[in-house]
């Protein structure tokens, strides 16, 4: 009997202990004085997420931090559980967190369902420092000579290759005349082929095949991120994080990885067994570039090897990061051109008068072609496919433009928000490709859809030359419309860091004459 009390005592001990640290958790943003919803000490603000979508409906998903920063101010704090963020649309506060503190905000934000396996290692998740000898800077350093444009030229033609079957299967399905389609659909099978080519060595053939696994399991793991997807597990890491790690094998999401795991884990093999072999250096793949540079730091720099399980996390990195992004950004792309029915014919005849029908797409010429470049960061800045990524946590007590940000605290700077903010673009919600002639557009800190500083997306060299050749083969060949009824907004909607389409995008294609 006095052993249950004493066990009881100390039970209540503890609990009334990490009640009261919860508690204080949840006064911090009044104490820093920042402005914001007011805090369930349950879920944080979860609820006012829930129940403003509930009300608006998914689609008005995107404005629902735009709303909070014209109640409570460009800087203000919120709730996502436990985890509280300072979320900013300052562009000298981003500057800063970004690129001249960034050795404050090393680490990014994520539910902490994602810090474990195959993820943690990975660069989309990695922390600056790890208990296990190397952090994000040794990853990136790595991964980042992965993307140079000598290596990405190589590659190029892989991604022509799998862009001319994407044109096929179009002209296929296009030959009986103008033809109503779900162009995301489409574009979703090509990025998945080209990133499993390019990456990994595998032959996926989504484009023709939708049963593909690769394609399947993909395409369910990105549905399954939204919060009202996985309602149990995502939150729940978010309310309780210490527990989130755990949940992982639990979810759903496991579920879906697992078969993608096993792909990865042989594509890896496979590759280790042509290092040096005459095929591999014709046709490198992202992982045999991942070895090699790993290989090249143990001979230069007498580091231990990253091993198979950071190699594994890294594709499983590059699988996430290149599919669903660079497809989304083409599907919002179409859409805007069949909209705009004068932007698609002048962006066509620059096309034709650089590549003519039927000769292959130049690398160069592509990255150079002016008014192409102009349509492609305007689709970016107007529809940026990755929106709450480009936040970090904050790793040492800090002062950012006047702000005490406390070491755990988080920071981020939601692109859409800032994409649409008029005091940085003018009519910012009207497409028009023609702002970016404009030298100071182009370098403007306010066009962030591949994030900013020096965690930002170690992809967009990849992203930029896919998207480009991708619109250059289907501008040439192809005229895309829309019914006048459906000339509105495109329904889109927040899931997760993602910003994509509610419904996939209905369009018209027909054959160019
Ligand atoms: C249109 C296509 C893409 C968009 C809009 C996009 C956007 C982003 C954004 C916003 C970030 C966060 C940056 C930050 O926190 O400052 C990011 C990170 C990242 N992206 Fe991309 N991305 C795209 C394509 C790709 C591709 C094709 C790959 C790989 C093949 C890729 C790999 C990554 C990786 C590995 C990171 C994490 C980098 C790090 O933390 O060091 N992305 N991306």
């Amino acid at each position: 009997m006095l052993a249950f009390v004493a066990i009881f005592t100390i039970f209540l001990g503890v609990l009334s202990l990490w009640i009261l640290k919860r508690i204080k958790h949840f006064r911090l943003r009044d104490e820093l004085g920042l402005r914001g919803p007011p805090v369930s000490y349950l879920h944080g603000n979860l609820g006012d997420i829930l129940a403003y979508v509930k009300k608006n409906g998914v689609s008005r998903s995107p404005w629902f931090r735009i709303e909070m920063a014209k109640k409570y101010g460009e800087t203000m704090g919120m709730y996502f559980g436990t985890l509280f963020e300072i979320s900013s649309t300052n562009l000298d506060f981003a500057r800063e967190v970004m690129i001249t503190q960034f050795h404050n905000f090393t680490d990014r934000e994520a539910p902490t369902i994602h810090n474990a396996y195959p993820m943690e290692n990975g660069l989309l998740q990695i922390t600056g420092k790890t208990n296990k000898g190397f952090g994000w800077k040794d990853v990136r350093s790595i991964v980042s000579p992965v993307f140079t444009s000598g290596k990405m030229k190589k590659m190029h033609q892989t991604i022509l290759e799998r862009v001319d079957a994407f044109v096929d299967e179009l002209d296929r399905k296009t030959r009986n005349g103008k033809t109503h389609m779900d162009i995301y659909d489409e574009w979703q099978a090509l990025t998945l082929d080209t990133i499993a080519r390019v990456a990994f060595g595998v032959n996926c053939n989504s484009i023709q095949d939708r049963n593909d696994v690769f394609y399947t399991n993909c395409q369910a793991f990105f549905q399954l991120l939204g919060l009202d997807k996985s309602w149990i597990t995502v939150p729940l890491s978010f309310m309780f994080p210490a527990i989130g790690p755990y949940l992982r094998p639990l979810s759903d999401l496991a579920q879906v990885e697992r078969p993608l795991v096993q792909k990865l884990k042989e594509a890896i093999a496979k590759r280790k067994k042509m290092i040096g072999t005459a095929e591999a250096e014709e046709r490198p793949d992202l992982i045999q570039l991942l070895l090699e540079q790993d290989l090249e730091r143990q001979n230069t720099e007498n580091k231990p090897p990253l091993g198979d399980d950071v190699v594994l996390s890294n594709c499983h990195s590059f699988l996430l990061a290149g599919y669903e992004t660079t497809s989304t950004a083409l599907a919002y792309c179409t859409w805007l051109l069949a909209k705009h029915g004068d932007v698609q014919e002048r962006l066509y005849d620059e096309i034709i008068e650089t590549f003519s029908n039927d000769q292959p797409i130049d690398y160069e010429k592509a990255m150079k072609s002016e008014y192409l470049d102009c349509v492609y960061r305007e689709t970016l800045r107007l529809y940026p496919p990755v929106v709450h990524f480009t936040a970090r946590q904050c790793v040492n007590d800090t002062i950012v433009t006047g702000i005490r940000i406390p070491k755990g605290a988080y920071v981020s700077v939601p692109v859409q928000c800032v994409h649409w903010k008029e005091e940085y673009w003018p009519n910012a919600m009207q497409f028009d490709p023609d702002r970016f002639f404009s030298p100071e557009a182009k370098k403007s800190l306010a066009w962030m859809p591949f994030g900013v500083g020096p965690r930002h997306c170690v992809g967009i060299r990849f992203a930029e030359m896919e998207f480009k050749t991708a619109i250059i083969a289907a501008v040439r060949r192809f005229r895309f419309s829309i019914d006048e009824k459906e000339k509105g907004d495109l329904p889109i909607r927040i899931n997760a860091v993602l910003m994509r389409p509610t419904d996939g995008v209905k369009l018209f294609v027909e054959k160019r004459q």
